[in-house]
């Protein structure tokens, strides 16, 4: 019998998780499947369990939470030869895999999506001994995403982390970076580092518009020490998808990528708070594979 894994988080999605799982229940049990739920209770749970489900072999897992569950969920995968399918039900603010996967945001219509037969194999990024699913950030705009409230997240949504990223851009607080990639340098001062696997970042699906799910590059941003009057064009370009081509960014694409620096810098990963520099990134090439929705 197909055997699948239900991970829920509880506390995402303002507390909402419970009410969906035995719909995601029901239909993983009309399609044959023998289902385990697992609940999570605290950080690094969504990680066990699906390490678990790997050892078990379970056919798939599915994630009920926001992109912090996902993450944790995926991390499961790290340095596993059998890998189940993923399914996400998105109960994030952001929800960014979710939108460069075109996984319908509403949690009932995502719940519909698992019956789907269409499956896309998707990259994994690493960072040092982890996996990411969506960007990686480094310096100290991604040191202020990591304190957006909950209370904003709940109000804002996406918004919330623009909001942050001007305050710490009018600041203009930059930090020495040195980046090698794929074979090339660049040094200087920079309040952002980012590197994305999707197009869509922070809830802005047109950050990285060429990034698509299975490219196997890692597509990245260094902007430069912006001035307050950049602020607002900046902002736009993050809006309207032109910030590869703002004057006071430097866009590339690579396989991997190190990034350090003199200071003590903090990074951001997938939207939680992750390891000071020095990080080096790496793709792992359409490394799982993720229900989605039909095509038209
Ligand atoms: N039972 C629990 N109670 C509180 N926190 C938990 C529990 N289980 C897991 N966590 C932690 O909650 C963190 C945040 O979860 P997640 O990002 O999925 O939800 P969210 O905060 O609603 O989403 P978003 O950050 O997109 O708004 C996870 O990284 C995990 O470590």
């Amino acid at each position: 019998m197909k055997q699948a894994m239900i991970i829920m988080n509880p506390s995402s999605g303002k507390e909402n998780a419970l009410k969906h799982v035995s719909s995601v229940k029901d239909i993983l049990l009309d399609q044959g499947y023998e289902v385990t739920v697992k609940e999570t209770e605290k950080e690094r749970d969504a990680t066990n369990f699906c390490v678990t489900a790997c050892e078990q072999s379970c056919d798939l897992v599915v994630s009920i939470g926001g992109d912090g569950t996902l993450h944790e969920t995926i991390n499961g995968f790290i340095d596993q030869d059998h890998r189940p399918k993923l399914g996400i039900v998105p109960l994030g603010t952001v929800n960014d895999f979710a939108r460069a996967l075109q996984i319908p945001l509403q949690p009932e219509k995502a719940i519909q999506t698992l019956t789907s037969s269409r499956v896309q194999t998707v990259d994994m990024g690493r960072l040092n001994d982890q996996l990411f699913v969506n960007v990686v950030a480094a310096g100290s705009i991604a040191e202020s995403l990591s304190s957006v409230t909950s209370e904003d997240k709940s109000k804002l949504g996406a918004f919330a982390y623009l909001k942050e990223g001007i305050k710490e851009l009018m600041s203009s607080h930059a930090h020495p970076l040195h980046i090698r990639y794929d074979g090339q340098t660049w040094e200087g001062e920079s309040p952002l580092f980012l590197a994305a696997l999707t197009n869509s970042v922070g809830g802005f699906e047109k950050l990285a518009p060429d990034a698509a799910v299975d490219d196997g590059l890692l597509h990245c941003f260094i902007i430069k020490d912006l001035h307050l009057f950049n602020t607002l064009t900046a902002s736009l370009s993050l809006l309207f998808g032109s910030l590869k081509n703002h004057k006071d960014v430097i866009y590339f694409t690579a396989k991997h990528v190190s990034v350090s620096s003199a200071e003590a810098v903090r990074t951001n990963v997938d939207g939680e708070e992750g390891p000071p520099l020095p990080i080096n990134l790496s793709t792992m090439p359409r490394h799982i594979e993720v229900i989605v929705p039909e095509e038209d």
